[in-house]
């Protein structure tokens, strides 16, 4: 199931194969820090997440400055790191990469 939370050894292998994603270390959740040219492609880049987030019902936590957007993945409803996460960093990191 989507929803159930990942245990502490299978997110660590799934984090293996996520460049640049880290366990957070206060609470059990994701995050990693994207880098871009300027505000517009940050922009660009949390708006085509925003789309997908809405279509998935799930959200991410993010915080951006200019070219930069940190962000934090959890599912609330489940209190931890789900599949749905990892459905979502992905999506992220090939957005990223547009
Ligand atoms: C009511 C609504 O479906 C829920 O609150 C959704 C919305 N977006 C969400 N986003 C995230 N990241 N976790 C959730 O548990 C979640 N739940």
């Amino acid at each position: 199931m989507v929803r159930n939370r990942l245990n502490p050894n299978e997110l660590d292998q799934t984090l293996q194969e996520l460049a640049g994603w880290s366990r957070t270390s206060d609470r059990d959740a994701i995050n990693k820090s994207f880098k871009f040219k300027d505000f517009n492609a940050a922009f660009g880049f949390m708006t085509r997440v925003a789309l997908i987030a809405e279509k998935m019902d799930h959200h991410p936590e993010w915080f951006n400055v200019y070219n930069r957007v940190d962000v934090t993945l959890a599912t609330h409803d489940a209190d931890g790191v789900t599949g749905l996460d990892i459905t979502m960093a992905r999506a992220m990191d090939r957005f990223a990469a547009l």
